[in-house]
């Protein structure tokens, strides 16, 4: 049996989708998507609607498949609840959807007593992450007065806090301002484990080792990031000279 930790640490995020399937509603919002992929650093672009958000909560274990196998470094997310929790880490699109505690400190402290630490240790990592940040003063910080961008950071330090083998990023720097994005995409850089970032920037995805493009809950196209990202590029602004937005609503 591998050992989830080793493997993810030493040769990148082994992904592994076998004709995946998930319907919400009666709407297919995966379509028998197979992906075989095991990089440090993979970057998904794709459409509005096309999944990109859907799969990082089936990769993070949040939801299950309708049908089809999943697995990442060798375990079922959503089965293997305890494994999830301790290798990988989902930054939201939506910082409300995350945040679950009035203050800053309870809300990063809470991943931690999760993973066992007692409230000594935890708050002693905690106040380690927010001083990493210059962001001492915001322990007890409300997290309802805070802007959607301060949440967003609250929640990437909390999810860092915990020391994940696998980050999975949706849009990280929405909401941003340019010395905060900085920060983070200079920890992102010296992050050791691996990461999953979604972003509609292709600014973001430079020197990424794989890309993933999305279309409509199926694989259009993985490989090299650059050849990848030039095709996805030419298609997206072929469509923009369009006025046609109908599909966006499908
Ligand atoms: N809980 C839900 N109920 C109904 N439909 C849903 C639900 N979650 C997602 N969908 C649908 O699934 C499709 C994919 O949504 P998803 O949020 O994964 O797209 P996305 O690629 O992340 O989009 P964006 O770039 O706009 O963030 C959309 O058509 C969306 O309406």
């Amino acid at each position: 049996m591998n050992n989830p930790a080793e493997e993810l640490t030493t040769i990148g995020c082994a992904i592994r989708l076998d004709q995946v399937c998930l319907e919400i509603e009666g709407k297919q919002v995966i379509h028998q998507l197979s992906l075989d992929t095991n990089v440090r650093r993979l970057g998904v672009i794709g459409r509005n609607g096309s999944g990109k958000s859907t799969l990082s909560r089936l990769l993070s274990g949040l939801i299950d498949t309708t049908s089809g196998q999943l697995e990442i470094a060798g375990f079922n997310p959503f089965k293997d609840r305890r494994a999830a929790l301790r290798e990988v880490g989902l930054l939201f699109q939506n910082p409300d959807h995350q945040i679950i505690f009035p203050t800053v400190l309870e809300e990063l402290t809470f991943g931690l007593r999760q993973l066992g630490q007692d409230k000594t240790e935890a708050k002693k990592n905690v106040l380690e992450m927010l001083s990493a940040f210059g962001k001492e003063h915001w322990q007890d910080v409300h997290c309802s007065t805070l802007s959607h961008g301060q949440k967003h950071l609250v929640c990437l330090m909390s999810i860092v806090a915990m020391k994940p083998n696998l980050i999975i990023l949706d849009e990280p720097f929405a909401g941003l301002d340019i010395p905060t994005k900085r920060q983070l995409q200079r920890y992102l850089d010296t992050f050791s484990g691996s990461l999953i970032h979604i972003s509609h920037d292709p600014d973001d995805l430079q020197n990424y080792d794989q890309l993933l493009w999305l279309e409509a809950g199926q694989v259009a196209a993985l490989g090299d990031s650059d050849e990848v990202m030039s095709r996805y590029l030419a298609a997206m602004h072929e469509l923009g000279e369009s006025d046609d937005i109908s599909d966006l609503s499908s």
